[in-house]
């Protein structure tokens, strides 16, 4: 277990920001665009307790590669969380832990073993099958330029038939009610819309997002400006690869002119 002492002037104050509800020691480091990190910041807001906020940007500065926040987590992945000391990474955990630790009741993870089954079934369908096909198909296009593989598409599109299917006859994911799988799962659909893939074709899907996104009063603090930065993104890395793209061709048609 990765236990570190919290050291507050280790951390620069500049891009903390204190959360102030209940009274808590977590320190919440995360950033805006990462899905993961947007599902655990709404189960903080659920919960509404007190969290140390420490943005960390991978996108222009790599700061996830610096040695502190390597130290801290050596696979330097965020969300990671340090509650006085206990450190935890892999959002579906830190969800599982914050309610356990500090939910008012189960509401959001029940301990009956049947529903909490119920809860876990959803959150490991998203971490294995519908975040996976997510992150299969769209990483070799955003950071290799490729075109796409098709199958990879398939696999996306069917992971998101079952979500369809699973929603036909739930209000929520697993239940009727709000648990942390919908928080997780909810993060992972709204990522789509960074990369302009549109869910409204399924349509229990998007009965359920239009649902949350009006039923949860944080939902835009800690989604909108998130997804909005993950656009922009996609935007230059198109707009890199269409450049890289270009040159490459010049190229080629320099070499064939001397030939
Ligand atoms: N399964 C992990 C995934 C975490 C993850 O891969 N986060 C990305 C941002 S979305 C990250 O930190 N990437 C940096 C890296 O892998 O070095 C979770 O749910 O927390």
């Amino acid at each position: 277990m990765f236990r570190r002492k919290r050291n507050k002037n280790k951390i620069g104050m500049d891009s903390r920001k204190k959360m102030s509800f209940s009274s808590c020691s977590v320190e919440f480091i995360y950033m805006a665009a990462s899905p993961p990190c947007r599902a655990v910041w709404m189960c903080i807001k659920e919960l509404g307790i007190d969290v140390d906020m420490r943005h960390i940007d991978m996108y222009k500065k790599a700061e996830h590669t610096q040695p502190w926040f390597v130290k801290l987590n050596p696979q330097h992945t965020v969300p990671t969380i340090n509650d006085d000391g206990f450190i935890l990474w892999e959002s579906r955990a830190i969800l599982g832990y914050l309610v356990n630790k500090y939910g008012k009741d189960d509401r959001l993870y029940p301990t009956e073993p049947q529903k909490r089954a119920l809860v876990d079934r959803m959150l490991y369908f998203d971490i294995g099958t519908l975040y996976k096909s997510m992150v299969d198909y769209f990483q070799p296009i955003l950071y290799m330029g490729s075109s796409g593989d098709p199958q990879k598409a398939n696999q996306l599109k069917s992971s998101l038939d079952y979500l369809d299917q699973y929603l036909e006859i739930e209000e929520y994911v697993a239940g009727d009610n709000l648990t942390i799988a919908d928080l997780a799962i909810l993060a992972t659909v709204t990522h789509l819309e960074g990369v302009e893939w549109s869910y409204k074709s399924y349509e229990n899907i998007f009965r359920w997002v239009t649902k949350l996104k009006t039923e949860l009063p944080y939902y835009n603090e800690c989604n909108q400006g998130g997804i909005n930065m993950f656009k922009d993104w996609v935007k230059l890395r198109r707009e890199q690869a269409a450049a890289t793209a270009a040159e490459e061709a010049a190229k080629s048609v320099r070499k064939n002119s001397r030939t």
